[in-house]
């Protein structure tokens, strides 16, 4: 026997303790062990490089061997070994040291969250075992191997032992409840969930059973489309592959290596769950970096790997950490640059996955000033405006000499891309800049292709843009540009009508010598009078158009008003009702209207003051229109769809009659 001691620890009881608190993290021990191997392997060969070491060093590895039949577990490295008084120093003062630590912090703190992020490093062996040995060997000139044994107790014993390679081997004798970990096909699975990319091949059995290549270790541009592909579908098996990633690789300031992937996003994301899979120094700590980055970053997946990320601490120290933030920054910046980058480069490529980066790209700038700053210019909407048609005129003029130097040809790779269904898109300044003539700082926009057509085709019919503004963050991110624009407003297609589209030139001859009654005014009070809803507000324009499909009527929902009314709902997490205050526009260039005026004035009111037949028809041919123009703003629920097929029947029915 060499020696015999106590190891100094002051906090009593420590074991039960950590062994009540660490119960459902047991399984860390063998990262601890793994990740200590390694650690080990790599100072060797450190100091082999520096010419300090000039012993033959042995291929490095892992080796994790079981004896069921000995119920025993040891994992041996090919690193530095250590003397005795370094097993003394690191394994009696400095591993246990970290385990005393570890108690007076979660008394301090009372946070269980801590304990998985705790590096307890070798002494969280204690978890599993009854007893542990140590047998090393060092590296250095004339060492000797040694043999430390300890029951868990503060006893330890140091005597000589029979290695003879450099480096360590530590035997678990596991607990009668621990029996999982002589299951190679646990270790196999500890191994890949948490030492999958350490850079050392880990043996199980002779076997290799880690990848040990951490793709995000590779420099920048050593890796093809394919490998980055790969190394997703590897993380994310059975997923959709990504839309595009990035690759994140600084150690100055900071160091923080990874890979970023935007998958393809579902119409619902939650971006309060985070994917990415944290890392330090290749060892996988834990499946959500929720702290580390941004929120509105949470779709992402992939790698970040950092030893500059606190661990052994609480999330609220995490999200209060200066270097925390300034790594959070880091990515965000990075993100935002690979999106300035594709958006550059293949605008093509861009617009056919804004589908999926659009919702995610519009929720960062909501949330973070800088990222907003970097991508506004790079925030689409789909349009109506036919850019392609212009621009792609003048594109297929543009000639270039071709390689040989003695002919022109005609290039058309400069035409405005569209996406799958051909539709046009742009940002907000160009949109602006276009439209600066006919309306300043002023943006039409649709919320629902199908059910404001017939608003958006009178906009087009009169040349005027509209962008879609329909995915669900779009109702709060009109507001969000409202606020950073103050000085543009967006108006929803159904809200007013421009100018442009109303013809304010027609006289407003007066008709009725009696009233002193102009058109305009008698088919106001026509529709009022026929449709007797005091909160309808009806309005007399002359619409502009030509065309044949403009409507008798329109209902518009002033912008303001139905704001406020999607805010209230929202609140109250209910659907937006149809606000019973809004706007009839009664469009008297329509000849419908033109003939319903006529029908007006043939009615005869009779002695005992009811109307006459043509009355009738009047109202009824008011509410007809009324429903019509309803319809194409919203659709009826079944009342109000079963009151316009009996209306309609008895129009038709009277209209027959006649
Ligand atoms: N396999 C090994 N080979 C050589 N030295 C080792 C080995 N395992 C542990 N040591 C020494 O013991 C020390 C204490 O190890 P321990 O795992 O408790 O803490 P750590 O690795 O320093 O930190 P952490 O708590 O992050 O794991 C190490 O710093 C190292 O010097």
């Amino acid at each position: 026997m060499l020696e015999k001691g106590n190891i100094s620890i002051h906090t009593e009881n420590i074991f039960p303790i950590i062994k009540k608190w660490l119960y459902s993290d047991h399984e860390i021990f063998l990262r601890e062990l793994i990740s200590n191997g390694v650690d080990a392997i790599q100072k060797l060969s450190l100091l082999s490089r520096s010419g300090q070491y000039a012993g033959e060093a042995s291929e490095p590895e892992i080796s994790i061997k079981v004896d069921k039949e000995a119920k025993t577990l040891s994992i041996s490295d090919t690193g530095l070994g250590m003397t005795a008084e370094e097993v003394k120093k690191y394994i009696n003062q400095v591993a246990f040291s970290s385990a005393e630590e570890f108690v007076t912090k979660f008394k301090e703190s009372g946070d269980a969250n801590i304990i998985g992020h705790f590096g307890l490093g070798f002494y969280s062996s204690f978890m599993v075992s009854s007893e542990v040995e140590i047998d090393t060997l060092s590296y250095q000139e004339g060492a000797e191997a040694v043999h430390w044994r300890c029951d868990g107790t503060t006893e330890f014993e140091l005597s000589p032992s029979e290695r003879s390679t450099v480096g360590t081997t530590v035997t678990l004798h596991l607990l009668e409840d621990e029996q999982e970990y002589l299951e190679p096909s646990r270790i196999r699975q500890l191994v890949k969930t948490y030492c999958d990319f350490l850079p050392v091949p880990i043996k199980l059995d002779d076997e290799v059973i880690n990848k040990h290549e951490a793709p995000w270790k590779q420099s920048l541009n050593s890796l093809s489309d394919e490998e980055y592909l790969e190394f997703y579908r590897y993380l994310y098996p059975f997923q959709e592959d990504p839309l595009l990633w990035v690759h994140l690789k600084t150690d100055y300031p900071f160091d923080v290596n990874g890979i970023l992937y935007f998958p393809k996003l579902k119409p619902d994301i939650d971006v309060t769950k985070s994917n990415i899979k944290l890392f330090c120094n290749q060892v996988f700590v834990s499946d959500n970096c929720e702290e580390v980055i941004p929120r509105f970053l949470m779709p992402l997946r992939g790698v970040i790997d950092s030893p500059d990320i606190p661990l052994n601490v609480s999330r609220s120290f995490l999200q209060n950490d200066r270097t925390v933030r300034k790594i959070s920054e880091y990515i965000a910046r990075k993100v935002g640059d690979s999106l300035k980058g594709l958006y550059r480069t293949d605008l093509a490529k861009y617009i056919s996955s804004w589908q999926d980066l659009g919702t995610f790209i519009k929720f960062g700038a909501m949330n973070d000033d800088k990222f907003k700053q970097q991508v506004e210019d790079f925030i689409i909407f789909r349009t109506t405006a036919k850019l392609g048609d212009e621009q792609g005129e003048e594109a297929a003029k543009v000639e270039v000499q071709t390689d040989a130097g003695d002919a022109w040809s005609e290039v058309d790779d400069q035409k405005v891309p569209t996406d799958a269904n051909g539709y046009y898109y742009t940002n907000l300044k160009d949109y602006l800049e276009r439209n600066k003539e006919r309306h300043e700082n002023r943006v039409f926009y649709a919320t629902d292709e199908a059910s404001q057509a017939t608003y958006i085709a009178l906009h087009q019919s009169q040349g005027l843009e509209v962008l879609f503004l329909d995915t669900f963050i779009d109702q709060h991110f009109v507001t969000f540009l409202e606020q950073q624009y103050s000085d543009v407003k967006f108006s929803r297609v159904d809200a007013e009508l421009d100018d442009a589209l109303l013809d304010k030139d027609k006289e407003s001859e007066i008709v009725d010598p009696n009233t002193n009654q102009t058109r305009d005014e008698e088919i106001k009070s026509l529709f009022e009078t026929a449709l007797n809803l005091p909160k309808l507000d009806v309005r007399t324009e002359a619409l502009k158009t030509e065309s044949p499909d403009t409507p008798p009527a329109m209902v518009l929902l002033p912008e303001q008003t139905r704001r406020m009314q999607e805010m209230m709902a929202m609140m109250q997490q209910t659907n937006a009702e149809f606000p019973e205050e809004h706007v009839l526009l009664v469009n008297t260039a329509h000849p419908l209207i033109k003939n319903l005026s006529k029908l007006k004035q043939s009615t005869i009111v009779q002695a005992d003051g009811s109307s006459s037949p043509a009355g009738d028809m009047a109202n009824l041919i008011c509410q007809h229109v009324y429903d019509l123009a309803l319809m194409a703003q919203k659709g009826f629920d079944a009342n109000g769809m079963k009151s316009f097929v009996e209306r309609s029947s008895k129009l038709l029915t009277q209209l027959t009659e006649n």
